[in-house]
């Protein structure tokens, strides 16, 4: 289990995150989502002993990184691909990882197969690899200790589309045998695919977490009026706001019953009413974050805290 709890982390003036807080748990994947610079490789590096909280702490079964005895045989870490060895083979990197470790020379054989690179591939100097090739080989490093928990920070950078399927399957099985895995990623349909928990993050804060299933249900109501200007006016007047989509359609913060109520009231005749569910975790990873340039995002539906709230993880 990893716990963040009110994790802070300053460098100088800059707050990289502030008061941050989530779990997860055994037999699940979390996706850590936010855009660039939102925090995610630095909540990940202090939960791996990589930067010292300001405040705040970053436990994995209860204990510091720091204080798990032979960690790699607890957690298994993918923070950088590119910070290997680039004269040695990937053979000779597990090899010594597995000195280390202390764990059974035949466990390099494995992870090559896992990964794929069993064969020709392993004999090859690291300095030669793709990055996709560093990517399989930082997570064979990862898995060679045969941890409980996996801590990965964007696994699927430069991974072809083969490989990202591949790696999916990979963590999915991982944590369909009980195992606990962290997972940060810019890839959203491929954290759809394969994530149980979100946790999105953005200024250094928290934006939503909760259940995948429940915060992408969490997006609203979508209604579409035979008169869109007085469907508008009945939702405001009724206290439920609505974002406009460009087909024509609105997005209520509310359920499709108070919806429903509120255009009945006020006599508006109705073409469509249902859950606004269709726009998945980019519609949400929109919603909820800002775009690069500082800009809110252009969003069919306003963040819903109360939703995040209700489906907050706590251990
Ligand atoms: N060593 C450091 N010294 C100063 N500032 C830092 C340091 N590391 C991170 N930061 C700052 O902290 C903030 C969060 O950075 P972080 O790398 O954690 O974000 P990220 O979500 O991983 O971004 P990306 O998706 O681009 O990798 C950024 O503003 C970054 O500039």
């Amino acid at each position: 289990m990893i716990a963040i709890e009110h994790l802070t982390r300053r460098y100088g003036t800059q707050l990289a995150v502030s008061d941050v807080s989530f779990t997860c748990t055994p037999g699940t994947v979390t996706g850590f989502l936010g855009p660039n610079g939102a925090g995610k490789s630095t909540t990940m590096r202090a939960l791996c002993g990589l930067a010292t909280p300001t405040s705040g702490t970053a436990t994995i079964g209860g204990r510091a990184y720091r204080d798990l005895p032979n960690a790699g045989r607890h957690v298994g870490v993918l923070l950088d691909a590119g910070a290997q060895h680039g004269g040695r083979t990937s053979r000779e990197v597990l090899t010594l990882s597995a000195m280390v470790l202390g764990v059974d020379r035949r466990r390099v054989d494995q992870v090559l197969e896992q990964v794929g690179l069993a064969g020709a591939p392993a004999g090859k100097r690291v300095g030669k690899y793709s990055l996709g090739m560093r990517q399989r080989l930082g997570l064979a490093n990862a898995l060679l200790g045969d941890p409980q928990v996996l801590v990965l920070d964007e696994p699927a950078n430069g991974l072809d589309p083969a490989g990202i399927y591949w790696m999916r399957g990979l963590l999915r099985d991982f944590a369909d045998r009980g195992g606990t895995v962290l997972l940060s990623s810019h890839l959203l349909h491929e954290v759809e695919a394969v994530a149980d928990q979100l946790v999105v993050i953005a200024g250094g804060r928290i934006a939503a977490r909760g259940s995948k299933a429940e915060l992408l249900a969490g997006t609203g109501t979508l209604v579409r009026g035979l008169e869109p200007g007085r469907l508008a006016a009945a939702l405001a007047d009724a206290g439920i706001r609505a974002v406009p989509r460009p087909d024509g359609a609105l997005v209520a913060e509310a359920g499709a019953e108070a919806v429903g109520r509120a255009t009945a009231a006020a006599g508006v005749v109705l073409l469509e009413l249902r859950d606004a569910d269709g726009g998945g975790l980019e519609d949400l990873f929109r919603t909820l974050t800002q775009e690069p340039g500082g800009a809110p995002a252009p969003t069919p539906a306003a963040p819903r805290p109360l939703a995040t709230q209700a489906t907050e993880v706590r251990s």
